[in-house]
């Protein structure tokens, strides 16, 4: 989220961070989006008595603050089919694994456990199934023998604040969007790993 704001402030993305939003009220994300002087709001989900209530208020919430794109960064709750359908083609993830590998939590350790020797990090549309929307741009790491997760962790932070504000930004300069056939850059169809530079 840092990485966002930051960009647009320094003028790399065309845009800007009209609102940070977060389930949390103690999470340093919103004192660093104030810090930066970004509207911040929370709205806990323990105040709801099911995923699709709290959808719904979260969905309005989104919407009071107009935004083109909704970034999630760090957002730990699966949305369910309505919220995502509404923000079809217009709500991205960054997930720290390389996709479709390791869905869900725990990616570090997970691939960690499997022995895997390389690891990263994949930009996504978000849908309805949980970190399975099209993939955009993916980086990669080494997994070196010594690694801890938070080693892991560490790594592929630096490739996120790195890929996540690209991304953006081409989303900004409508260079990318989502279509039947998937994710499309400058009109042409994305492989399923995302963007491949070549
Ligand atoms: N419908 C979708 N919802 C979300 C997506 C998505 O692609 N489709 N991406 C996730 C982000 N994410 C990984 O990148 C992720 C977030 C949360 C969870 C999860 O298991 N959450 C638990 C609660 C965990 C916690 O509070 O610590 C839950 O919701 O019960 C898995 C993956 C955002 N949502
Ligand atoms: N499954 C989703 C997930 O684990 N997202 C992770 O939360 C962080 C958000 O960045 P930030 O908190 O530094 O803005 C990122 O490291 C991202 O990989």
């Amino acid at each position: 989220m840092q990485a966002i704001v930051e960009a647009c402030q320094a003028g790399r993305i065309a845009g800007q961070v009209v609102g940070v939003i977060s389930n949390k009220a103690d999470v340093a994300g919103l004192e660093k989006a104030a810090a930066a002087g970004v509207p911040t709001a929370v709205l806990s989900h323990r105040d709801y008595p099911t995923r699709e209530a709290y959808d719904a208020d979260l969905q309005q919430l989104i919407d009071s603050f107009q935004p083109d794109l909704v970034v999630l960064a760090g957002f730990m709750r699966i949305l369910t089919p309505a919220i995502t359908r509404h923000f079809h083609g217009r709500m991205l993830n960054i997930h720290p694994s390389l996709l479709p590998k390791y869905k869900g939590v725990n990616t570090h350790q997970r691939a960690l456990d499997a022995g895997d020797e390389e690891h990263g990090v994949s930009v996504h549309f978000v849908t309805e199934e949980l970190d399975g929307g099209p993939v955009i741009l993916q980086a990669k790491v080494p997994i070196f023998p010594e690694d801890t997760a938070a080693d892991l962790q560490q790594r592929v932070h630096t490739q996120e604040h790195a890929i996540y504000p690209l991304v953006v930004q081409w989303f900004c300069t409508n260079r990318l969007r989502l279509t039947e056939q998937g994710a499309e850059l400058d009109g042409e169809l994305l492989a399923a790993e995302g963007y491949a530079a070549d």
